[in-house]
């Protein structure tokens, strides 16, 4: 068992429990939390028996932010020689579907940790933002980008620009989140949504996160080949006779993951 200090882990079934643990902070995203989150999230995705991850905070806030008090007094030569922020994206590198369950404050790194989850259930106090605008800074782990591919230019430079606050309904017209839910209701809601998935076989879980992800890196006639050649590889699998078997014989499909 891997001992934290600002992250608690857990496991319900097939399912990995991420929750931030820094309440005097906000949840802010120092060092530490970053490594910690990082780890957790990676040791989850190099185990075959966990099928989705559950990444949350307080009701109060998913995360206010990096750090701001830790990154006040860094220097270029701080944040270029450490690659400062640069472990986050190992996030993007785990297969393994990850569910954002966001209450309260997302802002600035908190909202671009959300974005790093490949979908978002909020809660109705839910506050998406990037204010680093306010800092004298910019987004820094990608929210310039996923803000960007998530609502569009309009919005996103309306949030960027202003560093306003965007409510949890907004969000969700704007497309930034999946579903909102009652408030006392997001983790439950997202750790039914990450057990419904980790119900499928891992292999075309897998395949499906690869496919959808490929929409944002490429064009329309390079990501169509893309997912027919992923669609064509499920094939070779047991998981795909056994999942179409089951729907011949009227009867649940029993996934091996292989
Ligand atoms: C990653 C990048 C590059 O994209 C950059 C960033 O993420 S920059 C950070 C962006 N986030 C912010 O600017 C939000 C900062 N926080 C706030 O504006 C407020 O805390 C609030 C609106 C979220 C909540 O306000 P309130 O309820 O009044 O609580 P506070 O008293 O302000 O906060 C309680 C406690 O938490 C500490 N705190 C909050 N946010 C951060 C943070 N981002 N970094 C460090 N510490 C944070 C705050 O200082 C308070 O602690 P004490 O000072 O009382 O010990």
């Amino acid at each position: 068992m891997t001992a934290y200090e600002t992250i608690i882990v857990d496991t319900e079934g097939r399912v990995g429990v991420i929750t931030l643990n820094r309440p005097k902070a906000l949840n802010a995203l120092n060092t530490q939390l970053m490594n910690e989150v990082v780890g957790a999230a990676k040791a989850f995705d190099a185990d075959p028996g966990i099928g989705a991850i559950v990444l949350t905070g307080s009701e109060k806030a998913f995360a206010a932010g990096a750090d701001i008090k830790e990154m006040s007094s860094k220097t270029y030569s701080d944040v270029v020689s450490e690659a400062f922020f640069g472990a986050w994206d190992d996030l993007s590198r785990v297969r393994t579907p990850i569910i954002a369950a966001v209450t309260g404050y997302a802002l600035g790194g908190g909202c671009e940790l959300a974005m790093l989850a490949d979908t978002i259930i909020a809660g109705e106090n839910a506050r998406f933002g990037q204010p680093e605008i306010n800092l004298g800074v910019i987004p820094g782990i990608g929210g310039s980008q996923r803000l960007t591919r998530a609502v569009g230019k309009a919005k996103a430079m309306d949030l960027v620009l202003t560093g306003r606050q965007m409510k949890a309904d907004e969000a969700e017209r704007a497309g930034l989140v999946s579903r909102v839910v009652p408030t006392e209701e997001a983790l439950t809601v997202a750790k039914e949504a990450a057990a419904t998935i980790a119900s499928k076989s891992l292999i075309s879980v897998y395949l499906a996160k690869e496919a959808v992800n490929r929409a944002f890196d490429t064009t329309l006639t390079e990501g169509v080949r893309a997912e027919r050649s992923l669609f064509y590889s499920l094939f070779a699998t047991e998981d795909q006779t056994e999942g179409m078997a089951a729907f011949v014989d009227k009867r649940e499909p029993e996934f091996k993951h292989r």
